[in-house]
């Protein structure tokens, strides 16, 4: 899609706004014209002239109107331009976060948070602002015309005189806005790298501390911000030079007026009155040239912004910015998408860009649907899940996993074990659609799953992440995530996931504010907590990554035989090294780089894997232990 079609899907997408917006900026933009008329009547009058009845208070009261009803006309086009601009800044913000909760969950974003916050802030308001400017150029150019008509009717050779090098000069001028975009997109990127990097200096305080890294960390930001520092410089001194030009052209058309409407009033052919015309006139015409150059400059920035918006797409397609969605603000309309946009249409991968914007609606209306289906989507009851051939490698080390076969029949307990790095995170990211897998099949029942990211949720699966993430609120709404809080369901899930004891001890229980605000939990409390969050939920498939990172073997033993105790039919796929899992588990896999090594049962595995051994006596040795 072009930076023009973007720009036409943004107008489309609420037209009656654009245009009412751009009818009142006509409006404010020509009615100079009849105030510089008036002007002119005012000295023709005192020069004799010209006669009209109400005297000259009459025509000082025509004034005073015009310039009041002026007020009032601005008043109006801010509103008209403030609704027009909010809607379609909160599309694009709508859209793109849509997408990026639609986005295999392990890659939502192609860049730092700190790089995503500055395309959501900076370049939607860099695409507002090009479609707000546009608006004054219509308004400009009629007044351009209108009043080109009137002052050649006065006088031909001055307006040329006065008009032409004007025009030149601020044409000049606009060539060099080319170099603008270049300026821009280096500032824009500088600007990503100090956030991205405020951002990691504040997540990573304690890792800075210990490594005793401050002044080197404080060394690297200072180079960044030099880097800022000079390339914001150069793009502020080349836009700062460009406007003061725009706006000198101004003082330079009056001189040359005053120039030229001496010689004529000297020879009678040139009035007091048309002189305030040329002069009143100039201002405004200045101005259309300065704000051209300005909607020329956004214009150009919004490219840039528009291919950093693509980017956050990676790589599909990029309609679904501009795809028409309620944005919360009126009635909903025909084709726009209720609860997501079209952001796994085609798979997230690059499908074939919609031709126009009536298949992006299509396509944002039957994603909305397949969102909201897939939100009430009850798979029947799992029998048995089949992997076959998954492979996904990360593009970045080429690592991951490859060709990976799994069988998990009803209310079987599997364990994934294998050295650091061997793979496992990997296997369950892709199988759950948090990673996109690059090959291989998942059937539940021996139905093909189509769509992982969104089959492999509540009430089909839950899962328990390696590191997962508290939100600054109540410890309560952090396990229920929404869910209502009835049946006692919360309590079963505190005590399977071994937290009872923990709550108890907090001091306003499970009303403990927690994470980055709150009271920060210890890793294997915040990992107790996922564990709940994931328990909570009813599902059919319980998957956990590696508790024994952050747990102590005697509370992992105890969450394990909880978890056989009370799962009912449940099935679990478990991330784990301990024995403790080990020993329970129906079926182990154990991975070594990406593929799977050896299978079976503990006793199996140990008489025939080194790998496994190893592993399996790994925890009676503390030092190379993870206990
Ligand atoms: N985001 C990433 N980008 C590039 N390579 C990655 C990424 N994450 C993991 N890898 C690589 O993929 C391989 C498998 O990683 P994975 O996290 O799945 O291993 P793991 O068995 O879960 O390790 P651990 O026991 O440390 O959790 C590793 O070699 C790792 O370096």
């Amino acid at each position: 899609m072009s930076t023009r079609h973007f720009f036409w899907r943004l107008l489309s997408y609420r037209p009656v706004f654009y245009f009412a917006n751009l009818f009142a900026w006509m409006i404010i933009h020509m009615a100079p014209l009849l105030v510089g008329l008036i002007t002119k009547a005012f000295f023709d009058y005192l020069e004799g002239n010209y006669d009209f009845p109400y005297g000259v208070w009459g025509i000082a009261a025509l004034l005073v109107a015009a310039a009041l009803g002026r007020i009032v006309l601005i008043a109006g086009g801010f509103w008209t331009d403030a609704s027009y601009r909010f809607r379609i800044s909160a599309l694009l913000r709508r859209n793109m976060l849509a997408h990026v909760l639609k986005e295999p969950g392990a890659k939502a974003i192609p860049c730092s948070p700190g790089e995503a916050i500055s395309n959501f802030r900076d370049d939607v308001d860099q695409s507002e602002e090009a479609m707000s400017w546009s608006v004054d150029m219509f308004g400009l150019i009629g007044f351009v015309i209108v009043s080109s008509y009137i002052l050649i009717s006065i006088d031909g050779q001055m307006t040329f005189f006065v008009f032409v090098p004007l025009i030149l000069v601020v044409t000049a001028a606009q060539v060099a806005t080319t170099r603008i975009q270049k300026y821009r997109a280096a500032s824009r990127a500088a600007t990503a790298k100090v956030t991205s990097s405020i951002s990691e200096m504040f997540s990573n305080v304690q890792a800075i501390q210990v490594a005793g890294a401050e002044s080197r960390i404080v060394r690297r930001f200072e180079r960044l911000s030099d880097a800022r520092r000079e390339s914001m410089v150069k793009d502020k001194l080349i836009t700062e030079a460009l406007s003061s030009v725009f706006t000198n052209s101004v003082n330079l058309g009056t001189g040359l007026i005053l120039v030229l409407a001496g010689y004529k009033m000297r020879s009678g052919t040139f009035s007091v009155g048309d002189l305030s015309l040329f002069i009143y006139y100039l201002t405004f015409v200045t101005q259309l040239i300065s704000n051209v150059g300005n909607f020329m400059t956004f214009y150009k920035q919004m490219a840039i912004s528009f291919g950093r918006l693509k980017d956050m797409l990676q790589g599909a397609p990029a309609w679904i910015l501009t795809a028409p969605a309620y944005i919360g603000l009126g009635k909903r309309r025909w084709g726009e998408a209720a609860v997501a946009v079209a952001g796994n249409v085609g798979g997230g991968t690059a499908a074939a860009d919609a031709k126009s914007a009536k298949a992006a609606a299509k396509a944002a209306r039957e994603s909305g649907r397949a969102a909201e289906g897939a939100a009430e989507y009850r798979a029947e009851p799992l029998q048995v899940l089949e992997v076959r051939g998954l492979t996904y490698r990360y593009p970045e080390t080429g690592r991951g996993i490859q060709d990976i076969d799994l069988r998990l029949a009803r209310g079987s307990f599997t364990v994934v074990t294998g050295m650091i790095g061997s793979g496992k995170t990997t296997l369950l990211r892709a199988l759950l659609g948090l990673l996109p897998a690059e090959g291989g099949e998942i059937a539940w029942n021996g139905r093909r799953v189509e769509a992982p990211a969104d089959f492999f949720v509540p009430p089909q699966s839950a899962y328990t992440a390696q590191i997962p993430r508290l939100y600054s609120d109540k410890l309560r709404n952090n396990i229920l995530l929404g869910l209502p809080d009835d049946g006692g369901s919360l309590e079963q899930a505190l005590h399977a996931a071994v937290m009872e004891d923990d709550v108890a001890q907090l001091q306003h229980g499970l009303d403990t504010m927690v994470g980055p605000r709150g009271v920060k939990l210890s890793g294997g409390q915040v990992q107790r907590t996922a564990a709940a969050r994931m328990l909570v939920r009813d599902a059919q498939l319980y998957v956990f990554d590696d508790l024994s990172s952050a747990l102590d073997v005697e509370t992992e033993r105890k969450l394990w035989e909880r978890l056989f105790r009370d799962r009912g039919e449940a099935t679990c796929l478990v991330v784990s090294h301990r024995k403790a899992a080990l020993s329970h588990a129906d079926h182990i896999i154990v991975l070594k780089d990406g593929t799977i090594e050896a299978e079976g049962t503990a006793e199996q595995l140990l008489a025939v894997s080194d790998s496994f051994r190893q592993l399996w006596h790994g925890e009676e040795r503390p030092a190379s232990g993870p206990a």
